[in-house]
């Protein structure tokens, strides 16, 4: 298979997708998403991969988001099926859908849509170098469905709510203390790591841990409907001068004057 922005390969039963745009810290554009998309239908088809391990090249990013050099007023550019440019729900359902239990090995950077890529992913394990937020209300965006009412299942809704209002970012200590992360390793360890857990699951039956998979999946699956709503949303909001205030102060390097926005309206 021929991928640009992705380096994926497979090796004795694990999957592996780089993500592969260090230039931009491993951000996502269209073309990003459908060739992880294409590389996860590759893997589910493969009855003799087992596990699927998504991740990103480079030393500094796992991946921070949409690329905001490839959007402008009502979204991102590309060829998408959703209206925002991205199809990004398509992915996070083919990550919550592959029968296999899918690994974010986090290297760097896990920032905006890059965050929630690692939070639906079934186990994560950082590197002690990695950093983990939400930008969406500093930068104009917000990424509602799995990045916001599944995070709170997997942290708490405190705990979601101030990642959200707050946009700090939390080291991979702080991350495993509030569950965001399932382990913590040295940075040269992490993919060692990875392929470790990987082999461990490849001992265990593949129909029992799909099972187990999908019920677990199961008693969250209504965050797809809120997601498909709040993806229409966004459309929406991407078209107005307070999301585009948002992602020209990133590119611009300055920050946001979001306070010109809770002006009365006479
Ligand atoms: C990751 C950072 C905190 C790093 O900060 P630092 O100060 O160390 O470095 P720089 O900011 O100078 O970055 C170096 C270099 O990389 C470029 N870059 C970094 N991130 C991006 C990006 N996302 N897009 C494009 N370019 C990026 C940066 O411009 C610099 O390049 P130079 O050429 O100037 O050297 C910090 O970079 C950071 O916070 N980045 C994230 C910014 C961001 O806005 N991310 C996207 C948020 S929105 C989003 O992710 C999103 C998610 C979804 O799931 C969606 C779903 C559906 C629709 C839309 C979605 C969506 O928008």
């Amino acid at each position: 298979m021929n991928f640009h922005d992705i380096i994926y390969k497979k090796e004795k039963g694990i999957a592996t997708i780089a993500i592969n745009r260090p230039e931009v810290m491993n951000a996502f554009r269209a073309e990003t998403i459908h060739e992880m998309i294409s590389a996860f239908e590759d893997a589910w088809i493969d009855r003799e991969i087992g596990v699927v391990v998504v991740t990103g090249t480079g030393e500094k990013a796992f991946c921070t988001g949409g690329d905001q050099k490839s959007k402008d007023m009502g979204g991102y550019s590309g060829t998408s099926r959703s209206d925002i440019g991205l199809d990004v729900e398509d992915l996070h359902m083919i990550i919550r859908r592959i029968p296999k239990p899918v690994i974010a090995a986090v290297n760097g950077y896990a920032i905006g849509g890059g965050h929630v890529i690692h939070v639906v992913c079934d186990l994560t394990i950082a590197s002690e170098k990695a950093i983990f937020g939400q930008v969406g209300p500093k930068f104009g965006s917000v990424d509602p469905g799995f990045g916001t009412a599944y995070l709170a299942r997997v942290v708490g809704e405190k705990k979601a709510r101030e990642i959200w209002y707050l946009c700090k970012q939390y080291t991979a200590t702080e991350a495993e203390k509030m569950g965001l992360v399932n382990k913590v390793v040295p940075h040269e360890k992490l993919l060692e790591e990875t392929y470790q857990w990987c082999e461990e699951i490849l001992d265990k039956s593949p129909t029992a841990l799909k099972v187990a998979k999908y019920s677990i999946n199961a008693d969250s699956s209504n965050i797809e409907g809120i997601s498909q709503l709040g993806m229409s949303a966004l459309a929406l909001y991407y078209d107005t001068l307070e999301s585009k205030e948002g992602y020209e102060s990133f590119l611009q390097k300055r920050p946001a004057n979001f306070r010109k926005f809770r002006k009365r309206k006479n």
